[in-house]
């Protein structure tokens, strides 16, 4: 059987909610990812490091017995987040990063940013302290069409940041263009990217072929073939400044088959098979490991991890359930549409 072994992959953004969602979903990130950057857009979002302190709290009372997981800690920047807070929260090796929503972009966004000159003495305070700053990416202006809202935030937003403070590192999260994965190779410094599974396997057609797939709706929005394989590309080239953020981000299925449903795709359960699957096609599964285990620990400064992971490709297609039952309630799995061969080889501690 083929065989591959790497590091024990982490996870650069992952949405895992709270309460019952939380308690539901959490063992599938932390079966196979050591660790994760935590978003912060819960109701109400986790603003101070005190929210951060605990809704980590939450989380560590929510991993599944004999799970060894670490969740990364984030700020939800706001146009009064006070600079002080965020100093004190990195200093205390609490908070990992801070997250720019820029308001009313994605799910749970409404308090984000709206001006971002207010946020200037947060993010000038950042870089001056050596803390990352995460970004969605995407304008809201009603008149920009919403497969062009990544490309008109790097020209109109992320360059302008980028000019005023170059010391500041930033993560352009989810990287979803052609466009967007060209200015990050364009970029000398304090810039990366952190690619979903999702948009390494769909391009827009999956969203709208043959009826509306509300599953495969998330933000930024899937993008045409030709950034799908953009994508690929980056993930696959070795480059480290492209890292996973898988993005899995649970909705329960009332919420998104609906008349107006949520944007997210849930893919912590079979990331790391589809992953070698992509890999395997694009013939570079020796450079997975750089792209979930080790790219990520350098952007972030941290260690990687010292645990392996090993995976085989089996002839029988791995079995996942297609929903995941929580107690909010049920949660679609992201299918691939085709069958998976490569399966995580449970661990025998
Ligand atoms: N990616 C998504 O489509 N949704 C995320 C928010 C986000 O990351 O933009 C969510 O919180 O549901
Ligand atoms: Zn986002
Ligand atoms: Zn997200």
């Amino acid at each position: 059987m083929k065989t591959i072994s790497i590091r024990r992959p982490d996870d650069w953004h992952l949405h895992l909610r709270d309460g019952a969602m939380l308690s539901g979903v959490i063992g599938d990130t932390s079966r196979h990812f050591a660790r994760a950057i935590i978003m912060p857009n819960l109701v109400p979002p986790v603003v101070t490091t005190a929210d951060a302190r605990a809704y980590q709290q939450r989380i560590l009372d929510a991993i599944p017995a004999g799970h060894r997981f670490e969740p990364l800690m984030t700020l939800y920047l706001t146009d009064h987040t006070d600079p002080n807070d965020v100093e004190e929260g990195k200093k205390s090796g609490l908070i990992k990063a801070v997250k720019l929503y820029p308001a009313g972009a994605t799910t749970n966004s409404h308090g984000g940013v709206r001006d971002l000159d207010k946020a200037m003495p947060v993010l000038e305070r950042m870089a001056k302290v050596g803390l990352n700053l995460c970004v969605h990416g995407e304008v809201t202006t009603p008149e920009v069409d919403i497969f062009d809202r990544e490309a008109v935030f790097i020209e109109e937003k992320l360059d302008l940041i980028r000019r005023r403070i170059p010391e500041l590192k930033i993560t352009m999260e989810h990287v979803t263009s052609k466009v967007g994965v060209d200015y990050i190779l364009a970029s000398d410094q304090n810039l990366a990217g952190s690619i979903t599974t999702h948009h390494l396997i769909i391009n827009r057609n999956a969203i709208l072929v043959g009826g509306i797939r509300p599953h495969y709706y998330c933000l930024p929005i899937a993008k045409r073939e030709r950034d799908r394989q953009a994508l690929r590309k980056a993930a696959t080239s070795g480059d480290r400044r492209f890292f996973l953020g898988t993005d899995s981000a649970p909705h329960v299925d009332g919420m998104k088959e609906c008349a107006c449903g949520c944007a997210g795709i849930y893919t912590s359960i079979n990331t790391m098979s589809c992953l070698a699957h992509v890999f395997e096609e694009e013939n570079a599964l020796d450079r997975l490991e750089g792209f979930t285990s080790l790219h990520g620990p350098a952007w972030y400064g941290l260690p990687v991890n010292d645990e392996m992971m090993v995976l085989e490709k089996r002839d029988e297609p791995l079995v996942y359930p297609a929903k995941v039952e929580t107690g909010a309630g049920p949660v679609t799995v992201f299918d691939p549409q085709f069958p998976l061969h490569w399966a995580v080889r449970e661990s025998e501690s």
